[in-house]
């Protein structure tokens, strides 16, 4: 397939049109891409911020109820019924504890809710009831395998006598692995598309997370885990345990030294990435396809006017080749001056064809018709059935001439003898120089009689006219006409030349006319 300027243009604007669209389809993926990731960051340290607000407001509360029941307790201290009354309302009421029990300083139980844990009277040797015994003060307890068998935090505060003595301490404990009131508010926020959230304590020991069993572990080389311990709340991408990328969010609790961790799947975010990028290519399909359909016409366009001038520049010496040009719409800069050139150039280009047209069909030292010029002058009367006259000139004794007066003298009767032939015959008819001193007149229409009068005229006119410096010269003239019997154009010149011959061998400075051709009105000379 040979490349033109149309298929250039498309192919050229085409693949930039595609470049472009990919490059913009590319561009807005990347651009989409990063926003649903900064927004999902975002909104993930947004919840961890929530979450770290609610859970601490929590764990605030359940240190004032604490607070209080410790304030009821220690005023009604010898009242040994208060005890019982108060860790059931205590458990009951508030609904923040999955236990409270009162132990006093010697760390017996003396009231527990509910009954059921079976610990009244005993001591409480686990490690949560031990700290909240030496420390004397309110406090939360790191995670801690219970007496009852559960992994729990302890909240406890300080009961003190009206005299300063220590009496021991009021406390709820929180099942991190079983319904909690802890559990409730955090499992709020677990999502169907794999988001989830989980909470660390300083130890990396992980608090709550969806996957229970998990609750307990401790967590090393995890740098958000890392990060929120260290006091520092933001967003991150990572990959997690299970080998996924996760969008994460954090924040550090005030009342424990705990972090939350919220976080989304990657996947997950980018899920709607695919619809958004399908929607943006239905926007820019029709935008796309109508582009290219301008470039296609576009093309067309401009290729148009180069592709009639090169079929015309085909054949520009084709007579029709400048009107040809001229009709081309030639509407931009290049093809108009293109179109320019070029019918300037056919102009010089048929100019010269005609010159040299001509000087082939011309005799150079006369200017008359040479011998070519001849034979297609009597094709086309032949072949229009035209009649005609043939009649065959010869200088007389011319040898003589150019014995006498040299060559280029003889050249110059030759050019005067030329004259006096194109002045006596008319425009209609064609005068030759067939070679060397023989003229050949084509008299089309001719009769006999009008041959033979003109051939008569013209030997008259020459044997008159003086040529300096020869003098008078003469002529012989045969005459033969067409049709003739249907003789062919040799046939005619030859009965010419014969009757050429016959003017000389009868005297010369005569005209002859062919026996054969005659009419009704000539009398033949004798
Ligand atoms: N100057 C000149 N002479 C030419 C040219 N062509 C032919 N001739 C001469 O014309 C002469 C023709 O001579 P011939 O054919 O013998 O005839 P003629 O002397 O004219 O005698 P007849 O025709 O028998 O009357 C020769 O001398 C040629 O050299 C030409 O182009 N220029």
């Amino acid at each position: 397939m040979e490349l033109d300027l149309k298929k250039l243009i498309l192919f050229l604007a085409l693949s930039a049109t595609i470049v472009t669209f990919l490059n913009s389809f590319y561009s807005s993926y990347q651009v989409q891409k990063q926003q649903l990731q900064a927004e999902t960051l975002k909104s993930q340290s947004a919840y961890a911020a929530k979450l770290v607000s609610a859970t601490d407001r929590f764990l605030q509360s359940a240190q004032q109820q604490l607070a209080y029941s410790a304030k009821v307790i220690e005023s009604n201290f010898d009242n040994t019924l208060i005890y019982s009354q108060e860790v059931t309302r205590l458990r009951l009421q508030t609904d923040s504890f999955n236990s409270t029990v009162i132990v006093l300083a010697n760390g017996m139980v003396k009231g527990i809710s509910p009954k059921s844990l079976k610990l009244e009277g005993k001591k409480l040797q686990s490690y949560g009831a031990l700290q909240a015994l030496s420390s004397k003060e309110p406090m939360i307890s790191e995670p801690y395998i219970s007496a009852a068998n559960n992994l729990i935090i302890f909240i406890s505060h300080p009961l003190f006598a009206s005299d300063g003595r220590y009496l021991g301490y009021v406390g709820g404990s929180i099942y991190l692995k079983h319904a909690s009131i802890l559990n409730d508010l955090l499992q709020v926020h677990f999502h169907k598309d794999g988001s989830y959230l989980y909470v660390v304590d300083k130890n990396r020991r992980l608090l709550y997370h969806p996957n229970t069993s998990r609750i307990g572990e401790q967590v090393y080389n995890n740098e958000v885990i890392e990060a929120v311990l260290s006091g520092k709340h933001g967003t991150q991408q990572l990959v997690n345990s299970q080998n996924e990328a996760m969008l994460a969010g954090y924040a550090p609790l005030q009342t424990a030294p705990w972090g939350i961790i919220t976080q989304r799947p990657l996947e997950a975010t980018l899920e709607p990435l695919d619809g958004l990028m399908i929607n943006v290519l239905h926007r820019t399909l029709p935008i796309g396809l109508a582009t290219l359909l301008f470039i296609w016409l576009l093309a067309r366009f401009i290729a148009h006017p180069l592709r009639d001038l090169a079929q015309t520049a085909n054949a520009l010496d084709n007579p029709s080749a400048p009107q040809q040009l001229k009709v081309i719409k030639s509407w931009y800069f290049e093809s108009s001056e293109l179109r320019k050139a070029m019918l300037k150039g056919v102009g010089v280009f048929q100019n010269q064809i005609g010159v040299l047209r001509q000087e082939a069909q011309t005799d150079p030292l006369t200017g008359l018709h040479n011998r070519r010029s001849l034979d297609g002058i009597l094709e086309h009367l032949t072949s229009t059935q035209t009649s005609f006259a043939v009649l065959a000139i010869d200088i007389d004794f011319f040898k003589h001439v150019n014995d006498e007066y040299g060559h280029d003298i003889g050249d110059l009767v030759l050019q005067s003898l030329a004259n006096i032939i194109l002045d006596v015959t008319r425009t209609t008819d064609f005068v030759t120089r067939t070679g060397g001193e023989e003229f050949i007149v084509i008299s089309p229409n001719a009769t006999a009689t009008t041959a033979y009068l003109l051939a008569e005229r013209l030997r008259m006119r020459i044997s008159e006219t003086f040529i300096g410096p020869v003098g008078y010269i003469n002529v012989s003239v045969g005459i033969a006409g067409w049709p003739l019997k249907q003789s062919s154009i040799d046939d005619i010149l030859r009965l010419a030349d014969q009757a050429l011959y016959k003017a000389k061998r009868t005297g010369r400075n005569r005209s002859v006319l062919d026996s054969q051709y005659q009419d009704a009105e000539i009398k033949k000379p004798d």
